[in-house]
């Protein structure tokens, strides 16, 4: 089965909405992931989006260290310092409409006159994750087509969640090595991903691992644990991991992620699913990640555990080197 490429040109065209709707949603329920073909990110905006990554990971260690992640996913991620093991550093810059502005003491000084060009930028992504949510509530034939958007106001909660993220070039390791991005499963509801070449690989449906194509001003969307589970299974959360196997040694890899996300207060019952016999069958339980998702949970209880999971308590740069056993999830 061919990795999925959909043409979104028409997607704001009623005679083609429903088409598109179909495509987009068979590709997430097959492959988890999809490349979207034409749209409507303007491409100058990404590459520029790229560069002030590049300026500011090329900065010395003092300018970005003081300004570690914090609880509202906010701050830098240097290298190997994600379960002390992947070879990458990260700049997470989330939050709500406006927020980046009123957090300055949590950025490094790089980003405070760049707030404004990161506030836009995400904004892009965030109408672009609204228009692939009403998609899923079309194809599904809800009866709101706003079903799942509704759940996903972009100043809603702590917001949205983007993310900056370089791999050096790996020189002369050998490639399969390292590790560059652990292999999980997102854990919101639309991830946008952006890359400047290939490298990222994802579980098949056939469950090898698959490099994900990389083409030129194409834009991977992959779906998040909460989204599978709410969408009673027909939508995947798929794994994915990013190795260097298929880069040149001297190439460093450089990519960013839209995190979108239901607001924290969004309780997660799964939507039924109708079986070939007729029964309607709901989810009882969802593993992801190490943690055990079941109905009633709210999107913000869940998010806390996964970042407890992967930096410590309370997002405090404490970090965890196993992940704990399933626990503290209020189910
Ligand atoms: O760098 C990539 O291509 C993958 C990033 C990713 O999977 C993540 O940030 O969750
Ligand atoms: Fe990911």
């Amino acid at each position: 089965m061919a990795f999925p490429i959909i043409d979104i040109s028409r997607i704001d065209e009623p005679e083609a909405q429903l088409d598109i709707a179909q495509k987009i949603t068979e590709a997430s329920r097959t492959w988890g992931f999809l490349l979207l073909k034409n749209h409507p990110i303007p491409n100058q905006d990404v590459d520029a989006m790229f560069q002030l990554g590049r300026d500011f990971f090329s900065l010395p260690a003092a300018d970005k260290d003081a300004w570690p992640i914090n609880d509202k996913y906010m701050g830098y991620n240097a290298p190997l310092s994600d379960r002390r093991k992947d070879d990458k550093a990260s700049m997470w810059l989330a939050g709500k409409p406006g927020q980046l502005q009123k957090s300055l003491n949590a950025l490094p000084p790089f980003w405070h006159e760049h707030t404004a060009e990161v506030e836009t930028f995400k904004h892009a992504c965030h109408e672009l994750v609204m228009k692939l949510l009403v998609c899923f509530a079309l194809a599904m034939d809800l009866p709101d087509r706003n079903f799942f958007a509704n759940a996903h106001a972009e100043d809603a909660g702590n917001g949205n969640q983007f993310r900056i993220l370089k791999y050096p070039a790996r020189g002369n390791e050998p490639a399969d090595k390292i590790t560059r991005m652990s292999p999980h499963s997102d854990s919101g509801s639309v991830t946008l991903l952006f890359q400047t070449c290939a490298g990222l690989e994802v579980e098949s449906p056939t469950g090898e691992w698959v490099p994900a194509p990389h083409l030129d001003d194409h834009i991977l969307v992959n779906l998040g644990d909460a989204l599978a589970f709410w969408s009673g299974g027909r939508l995947r959360a798929t794994k994915h991991r990013v190795t260097f196997g298929s880069v040149p040694h001297d190439v460093e890899r450089m990519s960013m992620a839209y995190f979108g996300k239901a607001s924290d207060d969004t309780v997660l019952q799964p939507l039924k699913k109708e079986e070939a016999d007729g029964s309607e069958k709901v989810a009882e339980k969802y593993y992801a990640n190490g943690v055990v998702i079941q109905p009633g949970v709210t999107v913000g209880d869940y998010l806390k555990v996964i970042m407890n999971n992967i930096y410590g308590n309370g997002g405090k740069q404490q970090l965890v080197l196993e992940t704990p056993k399933a626990s503290g999830i209020a189910v």
